[in-house]
């Protein structure tokens, strides 16, 4: 079975000329997406696929580029889809607060019963570095990383050979001997913060310092508006653009 993924954007939290980083994963059974920021609703949109032909989400944190489309989302598939109900991919420490913290305050509509999480999304509880069964043939492992200290963050195998960063900081020990040595990842989808101190994402200059052979493997995305001024300036490391396809296996 092929497995692809599908870009929806790359760009950073503050871009302007580009979608927030997110991807569809494609597959004959069926499309699940990983993060679904406040303007990958619109990215959707542009390859024609509606909210109802999505059979999960995954979130890997709860920054709003990462989950500030949900609530479009929740909202579409209750009012224009007959209250079709897509799966929500979750770890136990994302499950406590993105209802709490964040989906609550526009979702929480008490006099028509929608009081919780589950009224909108059926959840489904994922354990941190345990590879679980997404869809057939689709097998993700949410492993902790660091992004905000002292907030659940998640980074994600696919299949075991493709390592999808969403946002991390740099982590070379990581990189080296998890995903290269240990599981030879062949795709590496890493953030990548161009220009700037980079406290909470990988920056550029980072990524520049590992090894060649590793670099190769590496596609950057979430990226500044600036992209431009660094093609030919990424070493071996590539840039992945927006609705790009990778097929994983
Ligand atoms: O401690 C912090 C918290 C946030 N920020 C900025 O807000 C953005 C939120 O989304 P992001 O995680 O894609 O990127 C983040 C940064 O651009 C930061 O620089 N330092
Ligand atoms: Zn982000
Ligand atoms: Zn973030």
């Amino acid at each position: 079975m092929s497995l692809q993924i599908q870009m929806l954007g790359t760009g950073s939290a503050f871009a302007k000329t580009l979608y927030n980083t997110s991807a569809l994963v494609r597959s004959t059974n069926g499309n699940v997406l990983i993060d679904c920021g406040y303007s990958t609703p619109k990215s959707l949109h542009e390859i024609n696929i509606q909210p109802d032909q999505i059979d999960g989400i995954i979130i890997s944190h709860i920054h709003a580029d990462h989950v500030g489309g949900l609530e479009e989302m929740a909202f579409r598939l209750l009012y224009e889809f007959n209250h079709k109900k897509t799966k929500l991919f979750l770890t136990q420490s994302i499950a406590a607060i993105l209802w709490e913290n964040t989906l609550k305050g526009g979702m929480y509509n008490p006099s028509d019963g929608f009081t919780r999480i589950e009224d909108y999304f059926e959840i489904v509880l994922i354990d941190e570095h345990i590879p679980t069964e997404i869809l057939p043939g689709f097998t993700v492992e949410m492993i902790t990383t660091m992004h905000i200290p002292h907030k659940p963050n998640y980074s994600l195998f696919i299949n075991d050979r493709t390592f999808y960063s969403a946002d991390t900081q740099f982590n070379a020990e990581l990189l080296m001997q998890e995903v290269v040595n240990k599981r030879n990842c062949h795709t590496i989808l890493h953030d990548c913060q161009l220009s700037g101190y980079g406290a909470i994402h990988a920056t550029l200059e980072q990524l520049l310092t590992l090894p060649h052979d590793i670099q190769e493997r590496i596609y950057l995305m979430h990226y500044g508006d600036n992209m431009m001024n660094y093609i030919g300036k990424t070493g071996s490391m590539r840039f992945i653009q927006q609705h790009e396809v990778l097929t994983l296996s």
